[in-house]
């Protein structure tokens, strides 16, 4: 059984943990539907854990649909949701529709993801949901505009920060985004909101909400160099990696790989024939 908004909302109710991981590629999105979570975020911190950019703001539409179509081909059942670009949406409501349709139509995605809650924020989130798209929004840390809010920095640690956080999180859910993904909040001020909110709050560095989400390739130690203080690692894949390759590497340089199980074997008459073409060509 597919999940749905109506799960989604339902395992809110009654108080079940929603279970999100991203996803940029088949074998990321078959292994996050093996292990059964919930959503699947087609994040755009593929353009940093995959692509290498600097920052998410660089990623193309073409990249994120990209991404986004290798990791519906790997899940079937969990609700897959996709980052949109910085820039797929800034210029006016009807490019966000724009956008939006073809992350449905190109990728198959269930619904997508929009950064921010200020007033022309929520005229995408409507316009979106008004042609009868689901929409996530995203509120706190919103990296696609970090240098406007002073770099990649935790929201809501001053009294700014924290009023404006919890205006965004009662103006998004009105938008009527169905779900909301905090980020980089302190987790006292998310939980002066949580019990207000209709819609399921999923949490990255927000403390306890109605469920979490993480970055696969940071929560498999696949990202190297610093984290944010928010990360768990639950494997060293990174390790894994190396290791696996320079144990291949090692096998080549000391003749060990390829073994006679790695060979075809030739008929005798194929080998008769070769050997007879090569006494004639090298005479
Ligand atoms: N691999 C990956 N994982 C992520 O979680 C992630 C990305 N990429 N790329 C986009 C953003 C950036 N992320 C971040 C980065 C830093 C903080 C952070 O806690 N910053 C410090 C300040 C650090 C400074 O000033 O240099 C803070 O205390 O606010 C939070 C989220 C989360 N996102
Ligand atoms: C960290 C999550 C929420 C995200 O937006 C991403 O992975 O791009
Ligand atoms: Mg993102």
């Amino acid at each position: 059984m597919s999940v749905t908004t109506a799960k989604l909302a339902s395992m809110k109710a009654a108080g079940e943990q929603i279970v999100m991981v991203t996803a940029y590629d088949f074998p990321s999105a078959r292994a996050a539907e093996k292990a059964g979570v919930d959503m699947v975020l087609v994040g755009d911190s593929g353009a940093n854990v995959v692509l290498g950019y600097d920052t998410t703001a660089e990623v193309s539409m073409d990249e994120m649909l990209t991404m986004a179509a290798a990791a519906r081909r790997g899940t079937k059942t969990a609700f897959l949701v996709c980052d949109v670009p910085f820039g797929s949406t800034e210029v006016s409501d009807e490019q966000a529709v724009e956008t939006a349709v073809r992350f449905v139509k190109e990728a198959g995605a269930d619904a997508v993801k929009l950064e921010g809650g200020n007033p022309r924020r929520l005229s995408r989130i409507r316009a979106i949901v008004d042609a009868g798209i689901p929409v996530v929004a995203h509120v706190g840390l919103t990296p696609q505009t970090a240098v406007a809010l002073g770099g990649m920095r935790a929201q809501g640690r001053t009294a700014e920060t924290a009023s404006r956080f919890v205006r965004e999180m009662f103006a998004v859910q009105e938008a009527g985004a169905f779900c909301v993904v905090v980020e980089a909040v302190p987790a006292d001020v998310v939980q002066l909101v949580l019990e207000h909110m209709q819609i399921p709050v999923i949490g990255i560095g927000a403390g306890a909400a109605h469920g979490q989400v993480l970055v696969q390739h940071d929560l498999l130690g696949i990202t190297e160099g610093p984290m944010a203080s928010f990360v768990k690692s639950y494997a060293r894949l990174n390790e894994a990696f190396a290791e696996g390759i320079g144990a291949y590497a090692d096998e080549v340089r000391s003749g060990v790989f390829p073994a006679g199980e790695h060979c075809y074997k030739s008929k005798p008459e194929a080998l008769e024939a070769a050997r007879a073409e090569v006494n004639q060509l090298s005479s």
